[in-house]
């Protein structure tokens, strides 16, 4: 596929990209899956209105300029599958307020979470531990396009619910000791695009994206021992979002 478009990078917006697509981008009509390797099923075509800020999907490209990879695959699900897939995830998962012990004050968070894995692993971060629940059919199919996509393999998935803009996920990085050292985490986001932020831990360097409804992200190689990522809150976003973390416990 080649869509065309022009990058003009904003000063003063820590990495914001502004693209302006000069022509019609092409999406798959007839199955869920976009940018799939599959790319002859591109059946329709049709023209995207202009974002002002967006991240370009470029797998080829390492968002991060040093000490770690982040790959943005951009949706690799048509609208109309995510919207499906964001419905089922609502209403299949069973969505708890999340726990953590901060300081040793027990938190709630209004933020909802929920784990699968392959097997009942118990996972133990923010001082509480989780058990994993067996995987329902439409995680697993996830499991597989991002498996397909970043070609790696995943055992187990966090999701979490932020019902608005309000909610977010404070700095942090993904390095348990109950995770793969340096395995590839990989991220699908569904519902209202937030903003997706790094930070280096010495440089402070930041790097920003953009996560569009059916979108796959990578993180891997030295990314969270070197980096720390959150979503940023914001007033200006009233619906909610749901992401799919895939990784791997050892
Ligand atoms: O919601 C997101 O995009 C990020 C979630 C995250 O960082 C996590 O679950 O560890
Ligand atoms: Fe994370």
């Amino acid at each position: 596929m080649s869509v065309a478009f022009r990058m003009t990078k904003i000063p003063n917006l820590s990495g914001l990209k502004c693209i302006s697509l000069e022509e019609p981008r092409k999406v798959s009509a007839s199955i869920g899956f976009q940018n799939s390797k599959n790319l002859q099923n591109f059946t329709c075509v049709k023209s995207t209105s202009m974002k002002l800020f967006e991240t370009p999907a470029d797998p080829a490209h390492n968002y991060l300029p040093v000490d770690g990879t982040v790959l943005y695959y951009g949706k690799v699900l048509n609208v109309a599958k995510a919207d499906e897939l964001m419905d089922i995830l609502m209403t299949t998962v069973e969505w708890k307020n999340d726990e953590a012990v901060i300081f040793g004050k027990h938190i709630i968070t209004k933020r909802k979470v929920a784990w699968y894995g392959d097997q009942s692993f118990s996972y133990t971060y923010s001082n509480t531990t989780k058990h994993a629940l067996p995987w329902t059919n439409e995680l697993l199919q996830l499991k597989k396009l991002a498996e397909t996509q970043t070609g790696e393999t995943y055992n187990s998935c966090l999701l979490n619910l932020y019902h608005d803009g309000e909610e977010g996920m404070a700095w942090h990085s993904d390095a348990e000791k109950d995770l793969k050292k340096n395995g590839a985490i990989a991220s699908m986001s569904f519902g209202a695009e937030r903003k997706f932020m790094f930070k280096h831990k010495d440089s402070k360097q930041t790097v920003t994206l953009v996560l569009e409804h059916g979108s796959l992200l990578v993180m891997k190689d030295e990314t969270q021992r070197n980096w720390l990522h959150r979503l940023p809150p914001t007033k200006l976003i009233k619906t909610a979002r749901i992401n799919l973390t895939f990784r791997s416990m050892i």
